[in-house]
Formats: C-alpha cells, structure tokens, sequence
C-alpha cells in the first residue's frame, strides 16, 4: 500500500487554497487531478520536441512522432490490446462513442436493435439515438433497481436475433454501480451483437483487459486517469476497425488522394484525421505509467476503504439519502438532504474549499428514475483522506442547518 501523503506531494493543485479553506477535491469522477510527473511531460514536449507527427524527415518531428507512438504503445499495453493499431486516439469517450456510432450508420437497417442501459451518460444515450434516426434501428433500455442496479433479468429479455449492437458502461458516473460487463459481453455475443464498454469512470479505478473480455470497443478519457483533458482512446478490435468507415476526412487519414477518388490510411491512421493533440497523447501514456506506479490494486483498495468511510460517516447525518447502494460501487457517493435542492448545498460546500458536484451529471434519466432533480456527487481518489471526508461530513452538517 502507498503512503496517501506521500502521493499528495505529487499534485501540485491540492495545496490549494480554495474561499480561504484548503481544497477538498471531491469531483474526480468529472476530472481527475494532474500528478507533477505529468504537467512536467506536457512541458518537456512543448519545450524539447514539439513539431508535427507523421511523414516528417527533420530530427524533431521524427522524435515527436516515436513519442506519441510509444504512448500508443503504451496504452495498448495497458488495456492488453493485441495490436497497437487497435487503439486510436481521439479526444475523449464522448469522441470515441461518436466515432463508433457514425461507423454503424452504413452497417444498420431498419428494425436492428440497439441496447443502451438506464444508467448511461448522455454521451452514450445521445450518439445511439442519433444512429437509430439515421437508419431506422430501435433504441432498447436495461432498466434500472432502486439499488442504482441493472435489472439483469430483463436485459435477457430484451436481447434477440434483432440485437446488433450493446453499449454500456462499465461504471455508472452518477452511482458508481459497477456493471456485470462480462455477463453482458457474454450474451450478447450469443445473438452475434458487438459491445462497447464506456470506460470513462472505471479505468481511474481499475485495468480493463480487453482481450480477456473479449470486448469489441472499450472507450476511455485521459482526463479520468491523471492524465490531459482533450485526449482519449477507443480500443476497437482489428475486425471491427476494419468494418468501420473513416469517421472524418483529412490529412493523416489518407493513403493517396485525387479528384476522381480517395484511398484510406491502414489503421490507426484511418480514424486519426489532422494534427491530433500530440502532447495529450504523449501525458496520457505519462498518467498511465504513474497510474501502474501506484498500483491498481493499491488504489482499489485504498478507494474502498473511502467509500466505507464516507458511507459511513453520512449515513450519520439525518435526512440524508444515498442514491446508488449497489453493494458493487466504485468511490462515489451520490446524495440528497432532505428538502434541500443539491445546487444549494454544493453552494456552500464550496464557500467551505470543498468541490462536490451538483445536478444531473448528464445522467437525466436516472434522476428521472429516482424523480429527483440531481444529487450532490463526491467522488473520491486514491490522493483523498479520511480527514477530508470528516470536512465533508462537517460542511454538510454546516449546510443542513443554514438550508433547513
Ligand atoms: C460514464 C461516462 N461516459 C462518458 C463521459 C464523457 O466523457 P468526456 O468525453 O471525457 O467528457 C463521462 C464524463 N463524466 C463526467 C463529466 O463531468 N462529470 C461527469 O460525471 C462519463 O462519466
């Protein structure tokens, strides 16, 4: 296990000061925060190596280039692609669900259907609604328990021969339920439908390994992971890759252009259109390793111990509800006071140095489920303490009484 202390060294913004109070940080399912050994790779590059990558012959886009190949590398490792030119960076999940979704218009007919759970993100709610307006599929939804749980039981009876596609997260962002993915992965495949995984909220917590899952897309955001806002990757297998049209048209994604027709790049390529964020991709291979330096299972369990904690602690509170108590959840506690509306306590939560979030976490539809209009949301990191919960605690306590 690691030492929190010393893993807070590693982030400069948490000695922040924040309305006079020392930052709480408690919004790292929105973002997560930056180690040093990551800020200082984004500056080495913008310092030492920045030029553009690809078909250059000078020194320095040579070595821009080996970098952000390396990063590739490293990601494939990571997520134990079995080739590197099944990761293609993008700017995020949301651009890696959309690249997936854009794919599938010219693969569907009318009737196929689509299975999303009640539990996504709009992120991947909006780009399959889209796709079925597109091509006449039909949008299916695995309903959620009150547990903040899918409902296993009707997703079986929602799949059939008619079933082309399944998307998913693996970790809700608003509950932090933590999916049956491999049970869906599983079935799924039996009536020959694909499956995305929206890894947004769990690789900050664990090390997906795509092979083993035998999964056909697996998405994910840099800035999840200690890692650059603006960079992400969709893990795609070579079959699928090879299926999907390019998603935009450019430089960098064609092989040979004329007037009367245009060839595509060979994988990755053939997603990656125009000059990418050359130094994101080379701080979300830095995150990666920083991340593994940690330990997976280090930060698994030290997260654990957190959420018990917290759940703990403001269970204590009167008129406080949890919503999301599946009994597997990642660090994230979504919850009401009673009577009081979510922005209002995050308000002054704020005054106080703490960073919660408020509202629907663009998960409207389980805020509809619950007939709420948002929670207030902390997430916690393997770089928060104890300490900082019973701040928590304190300043809800100090809300309840001037909101009540
Ligand atoms: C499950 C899930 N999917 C997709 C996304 C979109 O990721 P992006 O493309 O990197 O923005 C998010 C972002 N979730 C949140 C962003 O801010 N608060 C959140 O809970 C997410 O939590």
């Amino acid at each position: 296990m690691f030492n929190v202390e010393d893993i807070r060294k590693d982030f400069p913004i948490l000695s922040r000061k924040v309305n006079g109070k020392s930052l709480v940080y408690f919004d790292n399912a929105a973002t997560s925060q930056t180690p040093q050994q990551v800020i200082d790779d984004i500056v080495d590059y913008y310092s030492n190596y920045n030029a553009n990558i690809h078909r250059g012959v000078h020194t320095l886009s040579q070595e821009a280039t080996d970098l952000y190949e390396q990063a590739r590398h490293k990601i494939q490792a990571h997520f134990n692609a079995k080739f590197s030119h099944e990761i293609i960076f993008t700017s995020g999940t949301t651009h890696s669900i959309n690249l997936v979704a854009n794919g599938f218009s010219s693969l569907l007919k009318k009737g196929d259907e689509i299975i999303v759970s009640a539990l996504e993100h709009h992120s991947n709610i909006v780009p399959w609604q889209m796709l079925c307006e597109r091509t006449g599929a039909i949008l299916k939804v695995i309903p959620m328990n009150q547990d903040g749980e899918l409902v296993i039981s009707e997703f079986n009876k929602l799949l059939s021969k008619n079933t082309k596609l399944v998307f998913v997260n693996h970790i809700s962002n608003a509950l932090g339920t933590i999916n049956p993915i491999e049970y869906i992965i599983k079935k799924a495949h039996e009536v020959g439908a694909a499956v995305l995984i929206d890894g947004a909220q769990s690789t900050p917590h664990i090390k997906p390994d795509v092979q083993k899952l035998d999964v056909d897309f697996y998405v994910a955001s840099a800035h999840k992971m200690c890692g650059p806002t603006g960079v992400g990757m969709l893990y795609g297998k070579e079959e699928w890759l090879k299926k999907l049209p390019p998603y935009q048209g450019g430089g960098e994604m064609i092989s040979e252009v004329t007037f009367e027709k245009t060839t595509y790049a060979d994988l990755p390529h053939k997603f990656e259109a125009g000059t990418p964020n050359i130094a994101g991709g080379i701080a979300f291979g830095t995150a990666i390793d920083y991340m593994n330096s940690v330990g997976f299972e280090n930060i698994a369990e030290y997260e654990h111990e957190l959420l018990e904690y917290a759940t703990e602690r403001l269970l204590e509170i009167e008129g406080l509800k949890i919503y999301g108590t599946s009994k597997n959840k990642t660090s994230v506690v979504s919850f009401n006071l009673e009577n009081i509306h979510p922005y209002d306590v995050g308000t002054i939560l704020d005054k106080l140095g703490i960073a919660v979030r408020t509202g629907h976490h663009c998960a409207q539809p389980i805020m509809d489920f619950y007939c709420i209009p948002g929670t207030v949301r902390a997430s916690f990191s393997f770089y928060n303490t104890k300490a900082e919960i019973d701040t928590l605690v304190e300043g809800i306590k100090k809300a309840k009484m001037m909101l009540s």
